[in-house]
């Protein structure tokens, strides 16, 4: 009998495989879906969701479907969704499939920055009962910040720091020759709000940040291009009740996408398991060979 992701002996009456949906086959998407198919969940059906219906192969001998749209997507019934794909797809696929209760793991976090589209995130988790969560992604401590924060927090500081490739796209390009960047330069100062609104795909963490800790608007941003560094830095530092909080990670990039770090996608794994192992507790009959769409 091939090996299924949860143990056999908890299973009470098997009755069908955990239909995970993954937003996205970039970077972070394709290290998250080897992960799934190898390590995390191998008898898990996964449905892709690409904007263009492009087939793919197999993965650890685990079928990839593809979906192209939400309806398609809701037709599956997946029971939850990893998003990977970027803050449009958190509007346009994470709203409506948190509403028919399919919970969600959100790498984009920044685009709760946008406060109505926030809200309506929260109410349709509260109303459907579906269970969302953020990824502290490319970051960490994030555990003591939130835990830190109801006793008062003063301040709360985050640094990004990319090499001049990372930034590549984005505004700081805008007036601005990032290949002949011969010394550090901040291209942003600001709140974490407009910091993860203007900056897509480069300050979600900043945005984790100020969700774990003072908010939106308090969270001071700094992002700098840096030809100095070969790493994606990053620095979090706060000062409460609690005492001081300093912590700077130097993350390795994604071999295809220099803006992101592998950690982020290992965050997004690493809460994976975890949501998997609650949803083992809640329904213990999810383990069946799939059934997949597409
Ligand atoms: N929290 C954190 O620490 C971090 C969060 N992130 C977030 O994760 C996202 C993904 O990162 P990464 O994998 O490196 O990015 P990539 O650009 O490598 O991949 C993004 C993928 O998403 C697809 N996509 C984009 N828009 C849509 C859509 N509307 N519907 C379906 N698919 C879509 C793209 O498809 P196509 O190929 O067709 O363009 C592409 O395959 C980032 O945009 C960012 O928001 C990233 C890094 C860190
Ligand atoms: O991956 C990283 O280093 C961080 C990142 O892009 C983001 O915060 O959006």
């Amino acid at each position: 009998m091939s090996q299924t992701v949860f143990e056999p002996a908890e299973v009470a009456t098997p009755q069908r495989a955990v239909r995970i949906a993954v937003l996205g086959y970039g970077a972070i998407g394709q290290q998250l879906i080897e992960a799934i198919a190898h390590e995390v969940a191998p008898q898990a059906a996964i449905c892709v969701v690409r904007r263009q219906a492009l087939p793919l192969p197999p993965v650890a001998q685990t079928p990839l479907a593809v979906c192209t749209d939400v309806q398609a997507l809701l037709a599956w019934q997946p029971d939850l969704v990893v998003e990977c794909a970027g803050h449009a797809a958190v509007s346009q696929y994470v709203v409506p499939l948190l509403a028919q209760g399919v919970d969600a793991i959100v790498a984009s976090v920044g685009a709760l920055a946008d406060a109505p589209l926030h809200g309506l995130l929260l109410q349709h988790a509260h109303v459907s009962g579906a269970l969302l969560r953020t990824v502290s992604g490319a970051i960490g401590g994030l555990d003591a910040l939130a835990a830190a924060a109801p006793a008062g927090l003063d301040w709360v500081r985050y640094t990004g720091r990319k090499p001049p490739l990372a930034w590549q796209g984005t505004p700081a390009a805008q007036g601005r020759d990032l290949t002949q960047l011969r010394q550090a330069e901040t291209i942003y100062t600001g709140s974490a709000r407009a910091a993860a609104l203007a900056y897509p795909k480069n300050a979600n963490v900043a945005a984790a940040v100020a969700l774990a800790g003072i908010g939106f608007e308090r969270t001071e941003v700094q992002l700098v291009a840096d030809p100095e560094v070969q790493t994606n830095v990053h620095e979090l530092e706060a000062q409460g009740a609690f005492g001081r909080l300093h912590l700077r990670i130097a993350n390795e990039a994604l071999p295809s996408n220099p803006k992101s770090s592998w950690l982020a996608a290992l965050s997004l794994t690493q809460e994976l398991r975890r949501l998997l192992e609650l949803k083992r507790h809640r329904s213990p009959a999810l383990q069946q060979p799939p059934h997949c769409c597409g």
